[in-house]
C-alpha cells in the first residue's frame, strides 16, 4: 500500500498502561518517535485488568456476588480518566465512541444477563471490556481517534483463541484504516476480534502484539514496535533468571522458537505474519525509549548466547497400552486426537515400547476430560507441579546452571535445544535462577 508517510505501529501492553502516569510516559514516547511517521496504535487493558476481569466473570457463573470486584475495576478507569482530564467519549455514541460510562453500564449488563452454557464464548463478550476501557482513555489522552477493530478483524468462533479470517481482515482494514490514518494517530485494541455474527472474540491471553502483527501484516506498515518493561529480547526473563543479556538483533526463526518455547515477552503467533512480509518487529523499552532494543528481522548472525526459558505449572501425563502392545501409530492417533480435543497443547513429548509421556500446562478441567476420553483403552499416570526449562543454543555450562541438584523426569536434546522437566520447589518464592 502507498502511504504518504511510512505507516508505523506501536504497541503498548498493559505495563505500559497501568496507570495515569504511564498513559501520560505513553504520550510522550508518541510524541517524541511517532512523528515522523502515520501511526497506528495497539493497547492491551490497563494492567491486570484482564485477570480482574476474568476473576469477575468466573464469580458471575459460579452465581457469587461480584459486586466488589467490578467496582473497583469501575472505580479504577475512571480514577485514571479523572488524572488525565479526558471525558471518555461522546456524549451521544453513534456520533463517535461510546463513553466510558457506557462502556462501564454494558459490561455491567452483560454480567446480569449470563446464560447458561457457552462459557467460553460469554467469557469473550465480558473480557474483552479491558481492552475497549483502556484504548479509550489512551485515544483521548493523545487525542486521537479510537477504532473499535472488531468489526474489521474478523475470526471464526474459536472462543477465546479466535482465529483469523486473513483475507476478509485485509479487505477491510484496507477500506477503512488509510483514510482514518491520514488524519492522525488511530488507537485500536489489541487481543480483539469479531465474527460474522456480530460476537466479540479473543485471540488467546497475551494476544496484543499478535494483533499489531495482523494490522502491519494486512496494511503493509513499515515495522512494528512493541514497547517492554525490559530493555528489549533478552537471552531470559529478567524475573525469574540472573545475569541475562539482551540480543541487539534476532532473525525470525530463532523468535519464534524462543516464543514457542515459552518466551512469554512476545506472543508466538506474532513472528509469522511479520516474516511472511518481512516487517521488521522492534522491541523497545518504555522506560528507555531512546534505549536501541532489540531488533527483530530477515537476518543472519551467529550462535546467540543461549537462552533460558521456563514454563510453569506443566503437567506429565502418561499413556500405556493396557494390554502391553506397542504404542502403534493407531494408538498415537486417538492420544492426539484426545488432546486436540479437549485443546491441551503439547510441549514435549517422548515415547518408549509401551508408553507414551506428554508434558501440557496443567488445567484440572481439561485433565480430566482427557481422562474420561482415554481411561478405557489406557493406563494413565500424570504428575502436576512441575516445570518445563529449555535451553536453546545451550553448552556444557548453561545446562549445568539448571540441572544441578535437579531430579528430571524427562529429558531431550536436539543439536541446539535442551529440554527438561523436574518438580516446581514447594514453598520456594520465584528465585533468580
Ligand atoms: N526473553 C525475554 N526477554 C525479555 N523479557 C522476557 C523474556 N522472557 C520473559 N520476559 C518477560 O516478559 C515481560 C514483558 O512481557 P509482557 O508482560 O507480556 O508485556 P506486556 O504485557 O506489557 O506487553 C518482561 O517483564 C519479562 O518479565
Ligand atoms: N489484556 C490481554 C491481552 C494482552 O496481550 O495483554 P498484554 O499485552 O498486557 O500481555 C491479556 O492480558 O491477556
Amino acid at each position: 500500500m502507498q502511504y504518504p508517510l511510512p505507516l508505523r505501529i506501536f504497541k503498548f501492553g498493559g505495563a505500559s498502561v497501568k496507570d495515569a502516569a504511564a498513559i501520560r510516559n505513553l504520550v510522550r514516547i508518541v510524541q517524541e518517535h511517532g512523528s515522523s511517521s502515520q501511526l497506528l496504535i495497539v493497547v492491551s487493558a490497563m494492567g491486570k485488568t484482564t485477570n480482574a476481569l476474568e476473576e469477575v466473570y468466573q464469580l458471575a457463573q459460579a452465581g457469587q456476588d461480584y459486586s466488589e470486584p467490578l467496582a473497583a475495576i469501575c472505580d479504577f478507569h475512571q480514577r485514571v480518566a479523572q488524572e488525565l482530564a479526558v471525558t471518555g467519549g461522546a456524549d451521544d455514541p453513534l456520533e463517535g465512541p461510546p463513553t466510558l460510562t457506557n462502556l462501564l453500564e454494558q459490561v455491567q449488563d452483560k454480567l446480569s444477563t449470563l446464560t447458561a452454557g457457552e462459557f467460553d464464548k460469554q467469557y469473550d463478550q465480558i473480557v474483552s471490556f479491558g481492552e475497549l476501557l483502556a484504548t479509550l482513555i489512551v485515544a483521548q489522552a493523545l487525542g486521537a481517534h479510537w477504532l473499535d477493530c472488531r468489526p474489521l478483524l474478523r475470526t471464526d468462533h474459536t472462543w477465546r483463541e479466535g482465529r483469523v479470517d486473513w483475507p476478509t481482515t485485509e479487505r477491510n482494514l484496507r477500506a477503512t484504516l488509510p483514510e482514518a490514518l491520514s488524519r492522525g494517530p488511530v488507537v485500536t485494541q489489541g487481543f480483539l476480534g469479531g465474527t460474522a455474527s456480530g460476537y466479540t472474540t479473543t485471540l488467546g491471553r497475551e494476544g496484543s502484539d499478535y494483533t499489531a502483527a495482523i494490522f502491519a501484516y494486512c496494511l503493509g506498515a513499515e515495522s512494528v514496535t512493541i514497547w517492554k518493561d525490559v530493555a528489549g529480547l533478552l537471552n531470559a526473563d529478567p524475573k525469574i533468571f540472573a545475569d541475562t543479556v539482551r540480543y541487539p538483533e534476532v532473525s525470525y526463526q530463532e523468535t519464534i522458537e524462543m516464543a514457542y518455547y515459552g518466551a512469554s515477552v512476545i506472543h508466538p503467533k506474532t513472528i509469522k505474519p511479520l516474516a511472511v512480509r518481512r516487517i521488521p518487529l522492534l522491541v523497545k523499552s518504555f522506560l528507555d525509549p531512546a534505549a536501541e532494543g532489540t531488533r527483530i528481522h530477515d537476518c543472519r548472525h551467529g550462535l546467540l548466547a543461549p537462552a533460558f526459558i521456563r514454563k510453569t505449572s506443566q503437567c506429565l501425563i502418561s499413556f500405556e497400552s493396557k494390554d502391553l502392545t506397542f504404542i502403534s501409530e493407531e494408538n498415537l492417533e486417538v492420544i492426539f486426537g484426545a488432546l486436540a480435543h479437549v485443546r491441551l497443547k503439547i510441549h514435549l513429548m517422548q515415547n518408549s515400547a509401551i508408553s507414551f509421556s506428554v508434558c501440557t500446562d496443567f488445567s484440572a478441567y481439561r485433565l480430566e476430560k482427557l481422562l474420561e476420553t482415554l481411561r478405557g483403552q489406557f493406563t494413565i499416570h500424570y504428575n502436576t507441579g512441575l516445570e518445563l526449562y529449555t535451553i536453546k543454543n545451550y553448552d556444557a555450562a548453561s545446562i549445568r546452571r539448571l540441572t544441578e541438584g535437579q531430579e528430571l523426569l524427562l529429558e531431550q536434546r536436539t543439536r541446539q535445544t535442551f529440554q527438561f522437566v523436574c518438580r516446581a520447589p514447594e514453598n520456594v518464592p520465584d528465585r533468580l535462577l
